[in-house]
């Protein structure tokens, strides 16, 4: 069992500015090596949104009614959840707690509200905030993506200023230009989180015991 927690990302961003795509990248470029201290994982929301073609219940959302999902509220299953486009979007308490005593890093790709109350619960957690490189580029993406419809993707625009009015609040932000300067520089913050001083001094306990022979 390692004995560090995972760390905890959160990565944020208007709809279309590409942060599924950069944590898909992210994620084929550190393969799970079977040590679970190098492993990532993205965490799997439920929502009440519609499911749209080709996303499958369980792998890319936990697709529940708002009754199921107010009684999750209830029950206090979610760590954070926030309403989006009108629809509820939450993320499992049990799981995120699971998966970072494993030594797991989870990914959550949340929007600014649960960004907000996650921080609150785990100061540590490193939030990103990904901006796109200008208005029209998003609406290229958006439209080019093929998954909405012109209105569907008029209010994502309306809702993306919004989203964008935080980036303040978040610990780190990468534009997402060319894709892969923005890759890496995501990488770079994911690698220097994980390569942090005290997380090293218990992940490598025994070498430093043995090089001070005690
Ligand atoms: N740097 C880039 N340059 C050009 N196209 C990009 C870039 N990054 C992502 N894209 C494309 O933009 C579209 C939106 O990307 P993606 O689906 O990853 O966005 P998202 O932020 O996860 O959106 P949502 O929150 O709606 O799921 C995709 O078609 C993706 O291939
Ligand atoms: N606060 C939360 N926001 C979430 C969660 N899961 C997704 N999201 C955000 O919702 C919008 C829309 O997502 P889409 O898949 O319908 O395009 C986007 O900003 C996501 O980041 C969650 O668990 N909590």
């Amino acid at each position: 069992m390692p004995q560090t927690l995972g760390n905890l990302f959160i990565l944020a961003a208007p709809s279309g500015a590409g942060k599924s795509s950069l944590i898909k990248a992210l994620l084929e470029k550190h393969p799970a090596t079977g040590e679970h201290d190098n492993a990532m994982q993205v965490s799997v929301s439920h929502t009440t949104r519609a499911a749209r073609p080709g996303e499958v219940d369980g792998m890319h959302y936990h697709f529940v009614d708002r009754a199921e999902f107010e009684s999750l509220i209830e029950q206090g299953a979610f760590f954070e959840h926030a309403e989006v486009f009108g629809n509820y979007y939450g993320t499992s308490k049990i799981i995120i707690e699971q998966t970072l005593r494993q030594g797991i890093d989870v990914f959550l790709d949340i929007d600014w509200q649960g960004a907000r109350q996650v921080k609150a619960q785990i100061p540590d957690t490193a939030t990103i905030f990904v901006a796109p490189p200008s208005k029209d580029e998003l609406k290229r993406r958006l439209t080019e993506r093929g998954q909405d419809s012109v209105e569907v993707i008029e209010q994502r625009m309306i809702k993306a200023v919004s989203e964008i009015s935080h980036y303040h609040e978040f610990d780190f932000v990468v534009v997402n230009d060319n894709f892969a300067a923005a890759l890496a520089e995501l990488d770079a913050i994911v690698t220097t989180r994980r390569l942090r001083k005290e997380k090293q001094i218990i992940r490598h306990q025994q070498l430093f015991d043995n090089l001070l022979g005690s």
